[in-house]
């Protein structure tokens, strides 16, 4: 773990930026914005974020269910999931992103006020990133699980459950393949089949404590699940 001293100079005293040194060449180029992390599905932000959310209650406060002190947005890009998502339910987030730049622009414009609430970001790669033990009531993934191998996010989620509070949850939303896996030839994720993603959740120790589709998408999109686990 490095914190650079340019980075950490420009952050509130409440926060803290932890950077690795990036060795993944970003072969994609993303605009920092929410078409960026949407792709070419802008119109469709809303009806996610809302399917999340509603995911999201299923799981959080209440006997038994997950706390709503700290949660990990991963691969969070510029924030819009723990914006409209975590930082309505959490008292505190962390984020991590491999660019540094989508970081800067959550803390420093995306985020507002909301961005006091922010402990720490991580500028890693997932697969080289060990979340602190013991401190998330809630892990969320979205569409960055899809950027890992197959192994890399095995081991990924193994490190995740060591980091999780009691009751926590870790919560993958990706698109997932009607049939196997396919490349998706424009950012070079990997699309896989629900049934494989739930193998490497299963190799991976973790318990799977519910699946959804998410609802109200164009139909000649690839499908997105929500996958819930403990
Ligand atoms: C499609 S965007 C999704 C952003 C956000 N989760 C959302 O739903 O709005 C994918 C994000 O994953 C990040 N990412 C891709 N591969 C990653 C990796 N190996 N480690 C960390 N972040 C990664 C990208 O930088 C980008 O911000």
């Amino acid at each position: 773990i490095r914190c650079t001293s340019h980075i950490h100079g420009k952050f509130k005293t409440n926060t803290r930026f932890q950077k690795h040194q990036n060795k993944t060449k970003d072969l994609r180029n993303i605009l920092t914005s929410e078409e960026g992390m949407m792709g070419d599905f802008i119109e469709i932000s809303e009806i996610d974020l809302e399917g999340s959310r509603a995911f999201l209650k299923k799981f959080v406060g209440g006997p038994g269910k997950a706390g709503t002190k700290c949660a990990l947005d991963c691969g969070c890009g510029i924030g819009r999931v723990s914006k409209n998502v975590l930082f309505p339910v959490f008292e505190t987030l962390e984020m991590a992103d491999m660019m540094e730049d989508f970081l800067n622009h959550a803390h420093e414009c995306y985020l507002g006020d909301d961005a006091d609430r922010v402990e720490c970001y991580y500028c890693y790669n997932l697969q080289d990133f060990t979340p602190p033990l013991n401190k998330y009531d809630v892990i969320w993934m979205q569409w960055v699980a899809c950027h890992l191998t197959d192994k890399d996010l095995m081991e990924f989620l193994i490190r995740c459950k060591a980091s999780l509070r009691p009751n926590g949850i870790i919560v993958i939303k990706d698109n997932m393949a009607r049939q196997g896996c396919k490349l998706d030839p424009i950012d070079s994720s990997l699309i896989r089949h629900l049934d494989i993603v739930k193998n490497i959740i299963y190799k991976a120790g973790l318990e799977i404590l519910g699946v959804e589709r998410q609802q109200g998408f164009p139909e000649q999109i690839i499908p997105v699940w929500m996958i819930a686990m403990k």
